[in-house]
């Protein structure tokens, strides 16, 4: 049985409905329409790439599957059940982990313990924290996906950007999450690191979850994506799968091509102007 089959029998759904979808989704800030007719659709052991420029309403988004704010038209289902998310609590507890770009982690405290941070384990009779036990399990769960940190006793904030990704991530994956909402993981980081952390997300989709990537950057979307969606001023500009946009497509549509073509085409025109002002000087220099 394949994963994507068990989390799908688990949700007691088809492999086939999508673990989110959200139909003509629309938020008001007050006048402001953040977003507008958003349909989007994840599917297990798939990597949905949501990108988009400042302002484009991910971040809002975003925070109406995680629980943050309620949508004010459209549907959002989970498991083909209409779904309000009225707090984070509700959202996770579908099974969906969101991981911010600032991961909730602790800078100060160990691996281990941020591994577990708000799912201590205790023991019995006293509830006293099981130190040995998060060790182990923590070693064990970032061995299995790959992760190579050879002391788990140093504080997080010690680690480097793509590390304490990785650790979020593990850490989702281990406490049962079934969709991985990841904002910008690889906004802040260098070439190799956001490599690494690549990895992870594809590790993460090899592992049945339905993923949402949000990102500015279409090679990092291209890289690892199976379906796009680009968001323009609220609205969805483009959404389309793998098989059906060049990476170049994407690029054009995220640099804004048609805009870009005009401002060329404007800039042309400016630039003509200074150099041709001279001359139409009188006795020019
Ligand atoms: N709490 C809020 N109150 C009022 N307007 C808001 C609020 N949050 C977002 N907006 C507005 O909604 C629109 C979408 O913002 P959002 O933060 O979702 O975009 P974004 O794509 O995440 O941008 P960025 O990449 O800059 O974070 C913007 O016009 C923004 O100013």
């Amino acid at each position: 049985m394949t994963t994507t089959t068990k989390f799908a029998e688990e949700a007691g759904t088809s492999p086939n409905t999508p673990v989110v979808h959200l139909d003509g989704v629309g938020k008001s800030y007050g006048n402001v329409h953040a977003l507008r007719g958003v349909s989007l659709t994840v599917r297990q052991g798939e990597i949905t790439c949501v990108l988009g420029d400042n302002g484009a309403g991910k971040s809002t988004l975003i925070k109406i599957i995680a629980g943050l704010h309620e949508h004010t038209d459209g549907t959002l289902s989970v498991n083909g059940e209409e779904r309000r998310f009225s707090s984070p609590r509700e959202s996770l507890d579908s099974g969906i982990a969101t991981v911010y770009q600032d991961l909730a982690l602790a800078p100060l405290m160990s691996v281990w313990r941020n591994f577990f941070l708000g799912n201590e384990l205790t023991k019995r009779p006293f509830g006293r924290l099981d130190d040995r036990r998060m060790k182990r399990i923590a070693d064990e769960e970032l061995t299995k996906m790959g992760i190579s940190i050879p002391n788990l006793e140093q504080p997080v904030g010690m680690l480097s950007g793509g590390q304490r990704q990785c650790i979020a991530i593990a850490r989702a994956i281990y406490f049962g999450a079934k969709v991985l909402i990841l904002d910008e993981p690889t906004a802040a980081l260098g070439v190799k690191q956001s490599g690494v952390v690549l990895k992870y997300i594809v590790k993460a989709r090899d592992a049945g979850l339905g993923v949402v990537f949000i990102t500015h950057n279409p090679h990092h979307a291209y890289l690892v994506g199976n379906h796009f969606v680009v968001l323009k001023l609220g609205r969805v500009a483009l959404d389309t799968h793998r098989a059906d946009l060049t990476l170049s497509q994407l690029t054009n549509e995220m640099a804004g091509g048609s805009e870009l073509e005009a401002l060329s085409h404007e800039l042309r025109g400016v630039d003509a102007g200074v150099v041709a002002e001279p001359h139409d000087r009188p006795g020019g220099i």
